[in-house]
């Protein structure tokens, strides 16, 4: 059975009875595995929050949070036969306009796919999300392969495509521009394509650009975004709107988790209003702060790019006497650049990111640490990203809480807050001049062309988000899983950012590298000393 154009079967729990799929994954299925599966199909064609409650299979209390990568699924109360198989599904046109016509697959005629051995992905394939698994665990949840499929609803002569790019750049935005337009034209024979410029706000506020390969062709090489950007400006009924007055209906969002959010609105009124539009995301956040997914474009770029910065740091303060370089380096919630960047620099001596609190003084602390290094090495290098130590810069410097226009809180700027901290608590040592050396290449990183493999990564990226859009379905976005590319509902990828795991192998690796104070263990120290002092205090005040 072909699953992406059955919806009609997995509308009501009737229709499923009297039609069973025949879908199976593998040669053992058992009917009552089938019927396992019937059932777990049909959570994903019904409203989220109806899915959990009908699930016969799972506990009530079973929410979508527990079933993303890092809290493994649950699923208790299985039957013998049950083999746990999940499938996250996205929503496809036909599940609000029924009879919408389909055609075959243009691919089926193309010189270059003639030549695959299997040009269409299979409507059976899926994704694992977890692949690391023991003899007896639950099959988990699957997301649907991306690719094309052998059956498109939509016409190339009556596609009318708009492309929009929303919130901070990142490298390789154009690169995914460039390749949305390519896909369609060359795979599909789709010409009709616009821009939207400036973000979401660029649908009601200003005119669209004819985005054709000739107009494209060269963007790849340019950083920041062809279409350019912005944040706020989310109306949804004024973007629905617009995009059903000019004709648009296949819509293409490439931006971070707020963007997903908007695009999710919008798919919601697209829904609303029974239209035949495809909304696809593609997500797009310099900080890798998108879940689910292996790792965001232009992420491998940035790491890349920040080597510069370390380097030159490094270079500075093995020039100098005591020199103490301080990078700084992009990631609000999550510290991967960071991270990432020192593991592949290894001229780093101490690295802190958001999910790490640090401390500057006392045992365990970043002014004993620095001294140490300075008399072993005479220099060290500091890697912090940008949203690391907020609470100690918050509590000492005077502000009111500011927000972007989008509603993200403004960070405070830690970078000049370290190195001020590092000099004055050195300048009151005797015998200890330092010299400091802080670089804040951030913007820098960020509006730079995306490398080589970002490049193939974002052409990916284009052609499953097209080959979805043109397969009918909408409200979706896309991205590797266990290197995969796959199909996932937006919801999955905007509940929960993705960020560093503290007690993740990738964190210890970091730390065996640095050998940095483990603030973590530290500060517990810290707090459990506390906690005894405080105890042996309040046993002494009630003498
Ligand atoms: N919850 C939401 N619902 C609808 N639209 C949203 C929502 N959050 C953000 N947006 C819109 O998405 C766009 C981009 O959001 P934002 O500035 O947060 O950047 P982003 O997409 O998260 O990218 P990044 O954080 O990587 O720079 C803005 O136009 C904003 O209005
Ligand atoms: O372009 P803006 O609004 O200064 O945004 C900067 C923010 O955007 C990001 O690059 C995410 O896109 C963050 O790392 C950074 O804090
Ligand atoms: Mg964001």
């Amino acid at each position: 059975m072909d699953l992406s154009s059955s919806s009609s079967v997995y509308t009501s729990f009737s229709s499923l009875s009297k039609t069973p799929p025949s879908f199976s994954l593998s040669s053992s299925s058992s009917s009552s595995r089938q019927n396992s599966l019937q059932l777990l199909l049909l959570r994903s064609h019904l409203p989220q929050r109806a899915l959990f409650l009908r699930n016969p299979i799972l506990p009530p209390p079973f929410s979508r949070q527990n079933r993303l990568p890092l809290a493994p699924v649950r699923v208790s109360n299985q039957s013998e036969n049950d083999d746990g198989f999940l499938l996250e599904d996205v929503p496809h046109l036909t599940n609000f306009l029924p009879n919408l016509p389909s055609y075959p697959n243009p691919l089926q005629t193309s010189q270059a796919y003639s030549i695959v051995k299997n040009t269409f992905v299979s409507p059976e394939d899926v994704v694992a999300q977890t692949i690391v698994v023991q003899k007896n665990s639950p099959r988990g949840v699957h997301f649907r392969r991306a690719g094309p499929r052998e059956k498109v609803y939509f016409k190339a002569e009556e596609v009318r495509a708009c492309i929009v790019t929303c919130g901070g750049l990142c490298p390789g935005i154009n690169t995914v521009i460039r390749e949305i337009v390519f896909g369609l034209k060359n795979m599909y024979g789709v010409e009709d394509i616009l821009g939207i410029e400036e973000g979401y706000k660029g649908f009601y506020s200003k005119n669209t650009m004819r985005l054709t390969p000739k107009v494209v062709s060269d963007i790849h090489k340019l950083g920041g975004t062809f279409l350019r950007t912005s944040r706020g400006g989310h109306d949804t009924h004024k973007i629905v709107d617009n995009i059903e007055d000019r004709g648009i209906n296949q819509v293409y969002i490439i931006g971070g988790d707020g963007t997903q959010k908007g695009a999710a609105r919008i798919y919601e009124e697209v829904e609303k209003r029974r239209l035949q539009v495809a909304v696809a995301g593609i997500p797009k956040t310099i900080d890798n702060d998108i879940a689910v997914i292996d790792k965001s474009f232009g992420f491998d770029t940035a790491v890349e790019e920040a080597q510069r910065a370390i380097n030159a740091a490094h270079v500075e303060v093995n020039s100098v006497e005591n020199g103490i370089g301080i990078v700084k380096l992009m990631g609000r919630y999550s510290g991967f650049i960071a991270m990432n960047a020192t593991l592949a620099s290894r001229d780093v001596d101490c690295c802190l990111i958001p999910e790490s609190p640090f401390y500057l003084e006392g045992r365990g602390g970043i002014f004993e640490f620095i001294e140490q290094r300075l008399k072993e090495n005479g220099h060290l290098v500091i890697v912090v990203a940008e949203g690391a130590g907020q609470e100690c810069v918050a509590s000492e410097v005077n502000t009111v809480d500011e927000k972007d226009a989008s509603g993200n809180k403004l960070l405070l700027d830690v970078g000049p807050w370290l190195s001020n901290k590092i000099k004055d608590h050195f300048t009151k040592l005797p015998k200890m001049v330092v010299n400091m050396k802080y670089i804040d290449p951030t913007y820098m990183i960020r509006a730079i062309p995306s490398n080589a493999s970002d490049n193939i990564y974002c052409t990916l990226l284009a052609h499953s988000a097209v080959h979805g859009a043109m397969a009918g379905y909408s409200g979706f976005t896309v991205g590797p899983v266990n290197s995969k590319h796959a199909y996932l509902p937006i919801a999955c990828v905007t509940e929960r950012p993705n960020t560093v795991q503290l007690t993740g192998r990738m964190w210890a690796r970091l730390l065996e590298s640095t050998n940095q104070p483990s603030f973590v263990s530290s500060d517990q120290q810290r707090v459990e000393k506390e906690m005894v002092e405080d105890t042996n205090k309040m046993n002494i005040t009630s003498i």
